[in-house]
């Protein structure tokens, strides 16, 4: 099927999640774009990935590559959607031969942020009882809270947002650490206790914002979707995406991020932890905010020398041994 790209008549569509906050981020898009581009219609098509069907597994003894994407991908590639929302988070840093990255949008907030239990209410992340047990099931927040409050007990939680708030609310964990962006999306902004400042937790790369996908000789789709684009969440997030890249890591290992941009000044710092807490290494870069990539590139090749390819080497041992 030729698409007819230039005709007032044409539909794009759009491939989403069936998630809650897979919709509302695809919503969203689409309404943006409707808004631009009145004289195109925008439709939302779902589909399960198989991320959402897996949910009683830990995600980090599946691997992660591709979970929440790869059916979205087949779509475009089958011509059955023009184009996929990601939380930008769950997008591999590489993708498959004929697909592009090809807008960003304007970031949530990146942070982590702490939900505790009501009988927690006066607590913050650094007076919460030893043997609290917090949930979470990202490495990354386990490695690096592990490092700094050995004291609490940690618990993997999985299921949509609703039964992680149900979990917790029925006492099974003293606090959750969850994304602040998907909480703020979900109209869950009230439970919010603590966000989590970079020193106590390094985000995951382009946590908050949404990358948007399509076929790489779609250029008519391609410069339509630069009308949602926004360029300092794109510079930052491919900043931390080069980083991740070279570092070979997905969402699911403990790498963590933070970018921050001042004029032509792109400072980026990471992470990479491992599981246990006991090792670590982080440093930070300033470089030109017009070559993120680079920047990225040159904080991985920093943390390389300070011993984080070792790090994760041992976290893949660990995952293949299903430990
Ligand atoms: N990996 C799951 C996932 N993917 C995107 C978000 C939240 C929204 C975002 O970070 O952009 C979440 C939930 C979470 O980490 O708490």
């Amino acid at each position: 099927m030729t698409s007819v790209v230039s005709s007032p008549t044409r539909t794009i569509r759009i491939g989403s999640r069936k998630s809650q906050l897979a919709l509302v981020q695809s919503y969203w898009v689409q309404e943006q774009l409707q808004k631009s581009f009145p004289e195109i219609s925008f439709e939302v098509h779902t589909m399960s990935t198989q991320g959402d069907k897996i949910l009683d597994v830990a995600l980090a003894k599946i691997g992660d590559k591709g979970l929440f994407t790869k059916e979205l991908e087949l779509g475009m590639l089958n011509q059955e959607i023009d184009f996929a929302v990601h939380s930008l988070k769950d997008l591999p840093t590489n993708l498959p031969e004929g697909l592009t990255l090809a807008a960003i949008t304007e970031r949530e907030n990146p942070a982590d942020a702490l939900v505790v239990h009501e009988k927690h209410k006066d607590k913050q992340i650094d007076t919460l009882p030893a043997g609290a047990v917090i949930g979470t099931s990202s490495l990354r927040r386990l490695a690096q809270l592990r490092h700094q409050f050995p004291h609490f007990t940690f618990k993997d939680v999985r299921g949509n947002l609703n039964t992680r708030m149900a979990k917790l609310d029925a006492g099974e964990y003293d606090a959750l650490i969850l994304a602040t962006a998907g909480l703020q999306r979900l109209g869950m902004g009230d439970r919010i206790h603590q966000i989590l400042p970079k020193e106590v937790s390094l985000h995951a790369v382009g946590q908050g914002a949404l990358g948007i996908e399509c076929r790489a000789d779609d250029s008519e789709l391609i410069s339509l979707l630069k009308a949602i684009e926004h360029p300092e969440t794109r510079d930052r997030c491919l900043a931390e995406r080069a980083f991740l890249r070279i570092l070979e890591g997905g969402c699911q290992v403990p790498i963590g991020v933070n970018t921050e941009i001042n004029g032509d000044n792109l400072t980026l710092t990471g992470i990479v932890a491992s599981v246990d807490g006991q090792k670590l290494v982080k440093d930070t870069i300033t470089g030109k905010a017009s070559n993120p990539e680079a920047v990225g590139a040159e904080l991985a090749q920093m943390l390389r020398q300070q011993g984080a390819q070792e790090i994760l080497e041992e976290i893949f041992t660990e995952i293949q041994r299903g430990s």
